[in-house]
């Protein structure tokens, strides 16, 4: 079973939000698209879902080319970042909804939405309606009830966008598990390249319509296709510099050096810099520096932070450097 994306373009009036997209999610993966705002994210989501006409291409699961299928006759389920629950119904209603629109036994949609809130850890909450459910078990009875369906692709909208801090990182980790317990294809819609490095099998990183570069999270950290993913992911973002700036023999002329704020090194030698300010993160600090006319950021551990105003040196060692075309942003 796979989902196959060949060549989707979508437009609204003469605007292209997604400019021939091609993109395959392989059995039982969990594949998340990560990009900014507007980047065409939810309107991918929606391509997979047959709500969104295509101007071109098609889109095929598990084989079958599903382009002009409604909705209903994919066998897909998805997750809103709202999380759509209808407020009149109690939770274990609202997760065999699905099953009894589609002429499911009573008995059995019953017996089925237990089975999916007990995976999901929302068996106790059965008999409750939307308004007496907290954000996170709202949260579960929506994954449950995609999951009472076992579609055959799952869509997952921004799902954990509306948690505070502490839940989204505890829903995180659980969908990462619920994935590993039922498989199955996920699609994970995400501005968060936290959530996106954690619970991606692979990433796909989207910005303005085109995917920018498709990898495991290892590949899209270690070897970032372009300016754009280095920079997308990471905080702070990765520093770019000129080959021929205040860090010269590290790449060619018409080149960009990128390193990330890690792997900036203040000591006793290299280049000067002033720090401009300093940020402590909890253990880390962020150094803000001037190396003449150039920006770039140190993250280092807190204890060792300098002042600002300070007279520092930076090093890089050229193993951390990246090196990418200065016109095209691509990876050198
Ligand atoms: N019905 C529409 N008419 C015109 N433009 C639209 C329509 N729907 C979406 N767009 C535009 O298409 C682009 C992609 O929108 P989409 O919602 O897919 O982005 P996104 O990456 O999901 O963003 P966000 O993270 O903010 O939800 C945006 O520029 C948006 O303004």
């Amino acid at each position: 079973m796979t989902l196959v994306l060949d060549g989707v373009r979508v437009t609204h009036g003469a605007t292209e939000v997604l400019h021939g997209v091609d993109l395959a999610v392989a059995r039982d993966e969990l594949l998340v698209v990560l990009g900014p705002s507007g980047a065409g994210k939810s309107t991918l989501l929606r391509v997979v879902a047959g709500l969104q006409p295509l101007a071109a291409g098609r889109v095929a699961i598990g084989g079958r080319d599903v382009t002009r299928l409604r909705p209903g006759r994919r066998n897909v389920a998805m997750v809103f970042q709202t999380y759509a629950l209808f407020p009149h119904l109690t939770a274990a209603d609202n997760i065999a909804f699905g099953l009894i629109v589609r002429d499911t036994p009573k008995a059995e949609a019953r017996e089925r939405a237990h089975r999916a809130a007990t995976v999901v850890g929302c068996a106790h909450l059965l008999d409750r309606r939307p308004g007496q459910l907290s954000g996170g078990e709202r949260q579960r009875v929506a994954l449950a009830r995609a999951l009472v369906r076992e579609p055959d692709v799952f869509l997952l909208d921004e799902p954990l966008s509306n948690l505070d801090a502490e839940l989204r990182v505890e829903m995180r980790a659980e969908l990462k598990a619920l994935h590993g317990r039922v498989g199955g294809m996920m699609l994970h819609v995400t501005h968060d390249q936290v959530e996106a490095l954690v619970l991606g099998d692979r990433i796909a990183v989207l910005r303005a319509g085109r995917i920018e570069q498709v990898g495991t999270p290892d590949e899209i950290w270690r070897t970032p296709a372009t300016t754009f993913v280095a920079r997308f992911v990471g905080s702070p973002p990765m520093n770019l510099l000129p080959a021929d700036g205040p860090l010269p023999g590290l790449a060619s002329t018409g080149q960009v050096i990128g390193v990330r704020p890690a792997a900036v090194r203040l000591g006793a030698d290299g280049v000067a810099a002033t720090v401009e300010r300093v940020e402590v993160v909890g253990e880390d600090a962020h150094a803000y520096l001037r190396l003449g006319e150039h920006p770039m950021v140190a993250r280092i551990p807190a204890a060792d932070r300098p002042a600002p105003g300070a007279q520092v040196r930076v090093a890089v060692r050229e193993a951390d450097v990246h090196v990418f075309d200065a016109v095209t942003g691509q990876r050198v």
